[in-house]
């Protein structure tokens, strides 16, 4: 049996993955084990965790594994007690079988169970909009690229601005649909009082207001693709009837006795793990499984951090005038590839212009902070961009900056804000995420 353990290019389409699985032992002597694939495999005591064990030396997300080009490299994810490696505290490490790792009183071992297997890939770095040159995301391309040419549902899951919304308008353009509409419907912004009437459409008289008929989104993505963002916000008593429409491709406008038939494809994004969520009783598992057939994760970016390059210089260029990784302060893109990156590629898409902005802050570009002064001296910089990049950069600032005072003036507590704010805790949460406020 091969004993590799590296991630191989064969060539510009292949990969090869060696066969192995992460076994845990427990002093309960308990062995729980995964196979390793591309993604990294999180082990602690957490319900998140790709390899979950119980011990109270563990912490919540202990450690991580991963296979790279170098061989499997594992690292401490700022664990209380420390991951340990023939007894040696290690921060990150490369190991091998036949090596013996310690987490609390859980001992960690990697098994050869066969031959590698070979991983098809994108051959470009690029798949529409989106920008990836690492063998992860490669490989996630060739997948969605798969996925365009059928008329399945697709899922996508990942972090907030790791560029979902950005893959599902690339799976649009390489489907045969590309000509049709993409439309796109945000179900964590929508009310369920409004769920129905937005997504299949209302007839005059429907409800107080109903003054004429309304199209709903499914009919206005006629003939292309409807793109249903954050669909792990849908509230759980309206899950039943988004099922019902994907089983039966039929919808009923509101106070409409007539039923209608459509042909949008349906390409979902959330950033939630939903087969935990269905385990938890938070999301239906029927709906899930309907919404599931090409599951697929985009990771995080720190997960790919050689792609940080690609995209700094994909920014730089894309700039009014084009810049280039020159125009950026010295020892900026060595700042850049060492950031742990929670916002993903939006907040690196932010920290670029904010270094080209203000070259002086190159410490503090990690940093957010006041938005008037600020917001003031870039609004030339905006009058340079798009009135879409402009508006999301501005909305970008604005949510971090509201979002750090009203944290700040409520002592970090987050019900408190969210109260104050006028949104949900879980909202709250999801932006913290998004801008990486911890
Ligand atoms: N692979 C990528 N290549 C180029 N730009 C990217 C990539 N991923 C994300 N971006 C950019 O980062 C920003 C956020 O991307 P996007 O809105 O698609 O993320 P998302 O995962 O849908 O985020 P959220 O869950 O918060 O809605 C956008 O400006 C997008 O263009």
């Amino acid at each position: 049996m091969s004993q590799s353990t590296t991630l191989t290019l064969l060539d510009r389409r292949r990969a090869s993955l060696p066969s192995l699985v992460l076994v845990a032992n427990m002093a309960s002597t308990q062995e729980v084990s995964r196979p390793f694939g591309l993604a990294p495999i999180v082990v602690g005591t957490g319900n998140d965790c790709d390899l979950i064990v119980t011990d109270p030396a563990v912490s919540r997300r202990h450690c991580l594994f991963r296979i790279t080009p170098q061989g499997i490299l594992v690292r401490d994810l700022q664990s209380k007690n420390g991951t340990f490696v023939s007894n040696i505290r290690v921060q990150e490490a490369h190991v091998a079988p036949g090596h013996v790792l310690q987490i609390g009183g859980v001992s960690l071992r990697i098994r050869v169970t066969g031959e590698p297997s070979e991983i098809p890939l994108w051959p470009e770095a690029s798949f529409g909009g989106a920008l990836g040159g690492s063998t992860v995301m490669r490989a996630l391309f060739h997948r969605l690229h798969q996925a365009a040419q059928s008329p399945e549902v697709v899922l996508l899951r990942g972090e907030s601005g790791t560029g979902k919304e950005l893959l599902a308008r690339a799976i649009h353009d390489a489907s045969p649909r590309a000509d049709g509409p993409f439309v796109i419907f945000d179900a964590a912004a929508i009310t369920p009082a409004l769920f129905e009437a937005e997504l299949f459409g209302h007839v005059r008289g429907a409800f107080t207001g109903a003054d004429a008929d309304r199209t709903g989104m499914l009919a206005t993505a006629d003939g292309g693709t409807l793109f249903l963002d954050e669909i792990g916000e849908l509230p759980l008593d309206q899950q039943p009837k988004l099922l019902r429409v994907l089983e039966s491709k039929q919808y009923r406008p509101v106070g409409s006795n007539e039923w209608r038939s459509f042909d949008a494809r349906i390409v979902a994004a959330t950033h939630r793990d939903l087969h935990a969520a269905t385990a938890a009783g938070e999301f239906r598992q029927d709906l899930y499984f309907r919404l599931a057939v090409f599951e697929c994760v985009v990771p995080p970016l720190r997960e790919r951090s050689d792609d940080i390059e690609l995209l700094v210089e994909r920014f730089l260029a894309s700039d009014i005038p084009p810049r280039t990784v020159l125009d950026l302060p010295h020892g900026a893109l060595e700042m850049l590839a060492s950031h742990h990156w929670p916002g993903n590629v939006r907040e690196l898409r932010n920290t670029v212009s904010r270094l080209l902005l203000f070259p002086h802050m190159r410490e503090r570009a990690l940093e957010f902070h006041g938005v008037e002064g600020e917001a003031r001296r870039d609004f030339d910089a905006l009058l340079g961009l798009s009135w879409r990049d402009a508006r999301e950069r501005v909305i970008d600032r604005f949510e971090a900056s509201y979002l750090r005072e009203k944290l700040h003036a409520h002592d970090g507590n987050v019900a408190k804000a969210a109260t104050d704010m006028g949104i949900s805790r879980q909202l709250v949460h999801r932006l913290m995420v998004r801008h990486g406020i911890r």
